[in-house]
């Protein structure tokens, strides 16, 4: 059989992922046409803005943009004609952790995946390979086989992939431009492994083949979430450690170095901090606990759920730390808080430890003056919303407490 030629690639979900990962894709392969599609018409409309106005900040993210962008690279809200016109089509939609209904708090949200995978069944009338971009349990791809065939027209064929993405935001550009490893996972039948090296082409447009790494389907969705577990529980394992330091008079900055001076251990990621944050680290972690209890494995549910526990603990004893060292209140003081975001070099503000912070402050009734160059007044305001006092008398305690 002939390989399968890549023309036509489709992205469903025009986010922090799906917009830089395929944006980069079509500046690498300038043969391809790539289209990202999204339901949310004011993000489409940001991406394809005059003035590249783009939805979300990323460096060297606008450069790529305006090479690509009305080339080979098109945004649209028209989901259907881009399913409909790909060969290869990836779904890189949210998957939130669950608040309501079975495994609310840990398990992840798949209704974002469910629907689009319908309607990829729904519209296509010829074959496509549908990639997982998007972070799943283990074995969610054989969900959106099932839910392809079932609903498929006759004589359409999907042949389903698995592709996690390991960009870290504020630099996902040189990320995705030298990744450590692209990762594809495919069933292991001849069907399969076409698919899997049709999408292996396209990115060895300029991925080294050494690094593209081939597996099974559901090791390539388990090594997603076991590469954020074990990124956090070195974040979280550092911190631990900052705790004895401060207790002790060691410097945890001094303990870092030493340790990450062990070859066998590297010296990345032992940043001790506030506690970590952003949209996956805990989503995925809760996720894998999620799975392990399902799987009846509640010790292995326990080792991981620490890993989230400790950073809150971390963030509830630095507020802690904050109120101790002001004379044991905070009531009237004026905090500033330098950065919104869950970190440097973005403007996303998803499960950013500052909220915490900043929400533990406003409970002592501290004022508090926030700046982050990257963040809106206006989402800043949103995720405090919950913090805000919600009677009159409190509301006129409080009215000067933001700049
Ligand atoms: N943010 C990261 O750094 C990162 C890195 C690696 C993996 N991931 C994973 O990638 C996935 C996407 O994350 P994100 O941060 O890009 O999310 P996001 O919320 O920024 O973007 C998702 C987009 O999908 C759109 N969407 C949802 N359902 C749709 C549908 N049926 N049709 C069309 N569009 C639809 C939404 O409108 C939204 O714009 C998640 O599973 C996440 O865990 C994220
Ligand atoms: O030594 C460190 C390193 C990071 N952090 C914090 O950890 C959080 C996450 O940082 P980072 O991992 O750099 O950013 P993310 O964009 O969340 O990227 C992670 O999550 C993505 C989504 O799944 C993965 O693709 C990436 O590989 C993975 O690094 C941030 O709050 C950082 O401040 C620390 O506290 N100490």
């Amino acid at each position: 059989m002939a390989p399968i030629e890549v023309k036509k690639i489709c992205c469903i979900g025009a986010g922090y992922v799906g917009g830089p990962t395929c944006a980069v894709i079509a500046l690498k392969c300038p043969h391809i046409q790539v289209t990202i599609v999204d339901l949310n018409q004011a993000r489409v409309d940001a991406w394809n803005s005059e003035d590249y106005n783009l939805p979300i900040y990323e460096p060297g993210l606008l450069e790529v943009v305006k090479e690509a962008r009305g080339r080979n690279l098109f945004f649209s809200t028209d989901v259907d004609k881009g399913i409909l016109e790909a060969d290869l089509i990836f779904v890189s939609v949210n998957t939130p952790t669950k608040k309501s209904g079975v495994g609310a708090g840990f398990a992840a949200d798949l209704n974002y995946v469910e629907l689009a995978t319908r309607r990829i069944a729904a519209i296509a009338t010829s074959n496509k390979i549908v990639v997982e971009k998007s972070t799943v349990p283990c074995r969610t791809a054989e969900s959106m086989r099932t839910i392809l065939e079932a609903n498929s027209k006759p004589g359409t064929r999907f042949d389903i992939l698995s592709n996690p993405e390991f960009l870290a935001e504020g630099t996902a550009i040189d990320d995705l431009f030298a990744p450590d490893r692209v990762l594809i996972g495919s069933l292991q039948s001849a069907e399969g492994k076409d698919a899997c090296a049709a999408l292996s082409s396209v990115y060895a447009n300029w991925v080294p083949r050494e690094r593209i790494l081939t597996v099974g389907l559901w090791s390539s969705e388990l090594s997603k979430l076991a590469a954020n577990a074990m990124l956090a529980q070195r974040i979280s394992s550092v911190n631990a450690l900052s705790a004895i330091c401060e207790a002790t008079g060691a410097n945890i900055d001094e303990v870092a170095h030493a340790v990450g001076k062990d070859s066998r251990m590297g010296s990345k990621f032992l940043r001790a901090s506030v506690g970590f944050g952003g949209s996956c680290f805990q989503k995925d972690i809760l996720n894998l606990v999620y799975l392990s209890e399902s799987l009846h494995l509640p010790e292995v549910a326990a080792y991981w759920r620490q890993v989230v526990e400790m950073n809150e603990y971390q963030k509830r004893r630095f507020s802690k730390r904050v109120v101790d060292t002001l004379f044991n209140t905070i009531t009237g003081k004026r905090i500033t808080v330098l950065g919104f975001a869950f970190k440097a070099d973005t403007g996303d503000t998803r499960e950013s430890a500052a909220i915490t912070l900043i929400r533990d402050f406003l409970s002592e009734r501290a004022k508090v003056a926030i700046y982050d160059p990257k963040v809106s007044e206006d989402q800043i305001w949103l995720d405090l919303q919950e913090a805000l006092p919600t009677t009159p008398l409190e509301q006129s305690m409080c009215a000067d407490r933001f700049v």
